[in-house]
């Protein structure tokens, strides 16, 4: 296909030189994915203001994983005592560990653009930070400003900076360079609460650093069921140094050290360490792209508003992922991904995307996993439930491995017994919980799921199968 000549660069009131394409991606994350073979015959142009590839593969996902990977390994000596295996971690080599990570990841980030770039004949790349300055006419930045028939917003989030007085002051680290550090810290601060915080003090923490978290709220991941949350507060509270309750107000670098003075419930309090990693959140990048320009609706939040098919409110302007999304989740961005590629590709037979049930899981020590509803979310929404829940420890595999503080609860509609929910905390959470995933997904009841099926013994999944057998159900 070929730019509609209605859109054309010759159109009245465009300048000659603007060059018109039948797509333009803002972002090469996600949105990078949808120009597959089938956009053969299309003229796309891909904007991007910073590495190629996005967040998952250069800062998110991939090498968080391949830490946490890495930091298991360094843990198992220590945790392998009271098993009767007594090794020691002679050290963990910060600079080697980060240059093969980084030296797996760059080459696929640098792979990726030169291919789009170079070796994509219906493909230009521009390498700036794309503003809209009208409708479907956009500023890439790069001194050139280009129109299109089809827009796709896939421009993401990026961290919150927290207000901390004098915070731009002590060369703080967001998780966009903290994986990069050129030593390893002796201690270091964590500001924030959720995902990021939970998996980097594990990831430090096994790696020998001395780990202070601080956060607002009384939880550690509070947005969990609060049964879960507890549970690795707890377990947190026996590993790092946990100051919950407290606002941040100053930072400081003195001597070398950052210095974060905290308010808490016992009063003020300073947390001195040699690096600090702000973890308080993500924000969509939609204040990037001057969208009302373009007649693009933003909520108060900054998520661009999209209807079920991912359509923003601009005819032929698309939006996917972080941008758009409640769930900054990259299985998310994918399935948003695959469905305004198909949308894009039949705009006579629109697919709507599916957000019925997003899983999530924190790859911390212990993992934790997560579908539906929370126990408290069921409450909130008056929504008639049975909860069970199941131990590790008294199930075959748990029980080898001696675990006392997994569980596993699931929540059930108890007259049809409908999943309505599942949240694992324990050993291979992130695995444990897919099963549960499926039954929500395709409908499966609970006591179909649990006896109409084989569980292998002993597994780790017998975890799941237990607490559907504890539901209380009609
Ligand atoms: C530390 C960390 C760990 C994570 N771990 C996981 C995990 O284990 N599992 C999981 O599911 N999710 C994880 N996530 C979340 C996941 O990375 C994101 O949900 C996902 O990458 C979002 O994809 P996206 O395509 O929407 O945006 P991105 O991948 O962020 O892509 C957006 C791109 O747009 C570019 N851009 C932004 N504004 C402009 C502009 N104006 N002009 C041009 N280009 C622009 C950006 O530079 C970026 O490259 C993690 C996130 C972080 C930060
Ligand atoms: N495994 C994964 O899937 C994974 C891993 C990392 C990140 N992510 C995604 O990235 C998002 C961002 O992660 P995140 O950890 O930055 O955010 P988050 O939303 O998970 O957690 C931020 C926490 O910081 C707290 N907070 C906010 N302001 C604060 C302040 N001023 N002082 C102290 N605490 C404060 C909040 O109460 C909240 O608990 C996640 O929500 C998740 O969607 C996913």
């Amino acid at each position: 296909m070929r730019a509609d000549p209605g859109m054309s660069a010759s159109r009245p009131g465009f300048n000659q030189d603007v060059r018109h394409f039948d797509l333009v991606i803002i972002g090469s994350g996600s949105g990078n994915s949808i120009a597959d073979e089938r956009f053969a015959g299309w003229d796309i142009a891909i904007v991007e203001k910073g590495v190629f590839g996005g967040t998952c593969l250069n800062v998110g996902c991939i090498p968080t994983k391949m830490f946490v990977h890495t930091a298991d390994l360094a843990a198992a000596p220590a945790a392998g005592a009271r098993l009767g295996v007594d090794a020691t971690l002679d050290g963990v080599r910060w600079t080697d560990v980060r240059d093969r990570i980084f030296g797996r990841i760059d080459p696929i980030s640098a792979g990726g653009r030169r291919w789009r770039a170079e070796e994509n004949p219906n493909t230009t790349v521009f390498e700036g930070t794309a503003r809209f300055v009208g409708p479907r006419t956009l500023d890439t930045g790069t001194g050139e400003v280009i129109t299109a028939d089809r827009f796709v917003l896939a421009a993401g989030s990026r961290p919150v900076l927290p207000d901390v007085a004098d915070l731009a002051s002590v060369g703080y680290h967001t998780s966009d360079t903290i994986m990069r550090l050129d030593a390893l810290p002796k201690r270091l601060t964590i500001l924030g609460s959720g995902f990021v915080a939970a998996e980097f003090a594990h990831v430090f923490s096994s790696f020998g650093v001395e780990v202070t978290v601080v956060g607002r709220s009384n939880l550690l991941l509070r947005n969990e069921d609060h049964d879960v949350a507890a549970r690795f507060t707890e377990i947190a509270g026996q590993r790092w140094d946990v100051r919950l309750g407290r606002k941040a107000v100053r930072a400081e670098r003195v001597d070398g050290e950052v210095r974060l003075h905290l308010e808490g419930p016992t009063g003020d309090e300073v947390v001195a360490s040699d690096e600090l990693l702000v973890a308080v959140g993500r924000t969509p990048n939609s204040d990037l792209l001057d969208l009302a320009t373009a007649g693009i609706d933003v909520h108060p939040d900054g998520r661009v508003v999209v209807d079920e098919y991912q359509r923003t409110s601009a005819a032929g302007v698309w939006a996917l992922g972080d941008i758009s999304s409640e769930h900054q989740l990259k299985h998310v961005a994918n399935h948003e991904a695959r469905v305004v590629q198909h949308n894009l590709l039949h705009p006579g037979d629109l697919v709507a995307a599916d957000h019925r049930f997003v899983p999530s899981a924190v790859f911390s020590s212990p993992q934790i996993a997560s579908v539906g509803l929370t126990e408290e979310r069921a409450k909130a929404l008056d929504v008639r439930y049975v909860a069970a829940k199941q131990d590790y420890a008294a199930i075959a595999y748990g029980w080898a491995m001696e675990d006392d503080t997994g569980f596993a609860k699931v929540l059930a509609d108890p007259a049809t017994g409908q999943l309505l929910g599942a949240h694992v905390i324990g050993p291979q959470a992130s695995s444990v919980i897919q099963p549960v995933i499926q039954a929500m997904s395709f409908g499966l009841d609970a006591r179909s799921m649990a006896r109409g099926q084989y569980w292998i013994h002993p597994a780790m999944p017998e975890v799941i199968e237990n607490a559907l057998l504890n539901l209380d159900l009609d």
